[in-house]
């Protein structure tokens, strides 16, 4: 667990972060998101002593950050950016492995673990191990940062905008396997964005910040219900807080099962499936200008029926 009490940091007397107070519970994944300036990197930086707090205290799992020595505390967590952070004239294989050296474990348990790594993260080792970063693309040098930061298996992940710089089809793609590989893994994970679409997909909890200080927390279904204030509002996009709720709820809680006498009628209707999202079925409906969709199951098996007005009961 993560406890930030009454943070604040300065550069000179400009306040970076103005007296923060946060709880990130073990096995969270909790977002930080605002606009540029912010704070949201400095707040980050701040838990792994990359900059020391002006004020309050950080806590790990009950303890001051401060009672541990700065390098001993990185090395219990990770930590992923948007530039990689990978040395140019490593191997792929020797990056990941940076921080299991340092801890001085054996070549062989070392050389396990990166294959491990690097196979839980979809980067085959007999092609990319022996590769240098330059010969990488964006997505699977993110993917190298990633194995790095999770090397010597932290239970705490910080990411700053670590997809910031991916087209948007990597990034989802990438988005996706963070999410595979947390609801594995469960670790504590702090991820800082600037993109509120990122925040809602991916967060347990989102706390927007501004101007250092926070100005909301919660669910970003508690979010897109209830924003604090009209910022928060902007964030979220404003009018299109619909289709960004419908974004983060499933098929599956809103269709009708089928009913095995009309089963056959309906055999036509475009299919959508049971995890797919609500705005990917209204898409759909848009798409082939029909008003209900046949809902599959993961093995293709038509299991229900979604209507077009079974869509608007996810109105608030
Ligand atoms: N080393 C530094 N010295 C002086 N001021 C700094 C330093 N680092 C950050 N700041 C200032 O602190 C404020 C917060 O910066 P920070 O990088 O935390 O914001 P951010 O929300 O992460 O922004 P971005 O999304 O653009 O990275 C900014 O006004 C920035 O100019």
């Amino acid at each position: 667990m993560i406890e930030l009490r009454e943070v604040s940091k300065l550069f000179g007397r400009e306040h970076a972060v103005d007296g923060i107070s946060l709880t990130v519970a073990s096995g969270e994944l909790c977002v930080l998101v605002g606009t540029s300036g912010c704070g949201k990197s400095t707040t980050l930086r701040m838990i792994n002593r990359l900059i020391e707090h002006s004020a309050g205290q950080i806590l790990i799992d009950g303890q001051q950050i401060r009672s541990f020595n700065g390098q001993v505390l990185r090395r219990r967590m990770g930590y992923a950016i948007q530039s990689t952070g990978l040395f140019p004239h490593w191997s792929v294989a020797r990056n990941i492995g940076l921080v299991p050296r340092l801890l001085k474990w054996t070549p062989a348990r070392i050389e396990e673990r990166v294959t491990e790594l690097m196979e839980l993260l979809g980067l085959e080792p007999a092609t990319f191990a022996d590769k240098m970063p330059a010969q990488l693309s964006g997505g699977q040098a993110q993917r190298v940062g990633v194995a790095r930061a999770l090397a010597a298996d932290p239970d705490i992940l910080l990411m700053d905008e670590p997809f910031g710089a991916l087209d948007p089809i990597t990034r989802e793609t990438l988005q996706d396997e963070l999410l595979r590989l947390q609801s594995r893994l469960r670790k504590t994970i702090v991820f800082v964005t600037h993109d509120m679409d990122e925040a809602l997909k991916l967060a347990d909890r989102i706390v927007v910040m501004n101007q250092g200080r926070i100005v909301q927390q919660g669910t970003p279904q508690t979010l897109l219900h209830e924003p604090a204030d009209e910022f928060v509002e902007s964030l979220l996009g404003g009018a299109d807080r619909g289709l960004k709720q419908a974004g983060l709820t499933r098929v599956a809680t809103l269709m009708q099962p089928l009913d095995p006498a009309q089963a056959k009628a309906k055999a036509d209707l475009p299919t959508v499936g049971v995890d797919d999202s609500l705005r990917l079925a209204l898409s759909l409906m848009l798409w082939h200008r029909c008003e209900s969709l046949m809902v599959t199951s993961e093995d293709g098996q038509p299991v229900g029926t979604l209507a077009f007005h079974d869509l608007l009961r996810t109105a608030p």
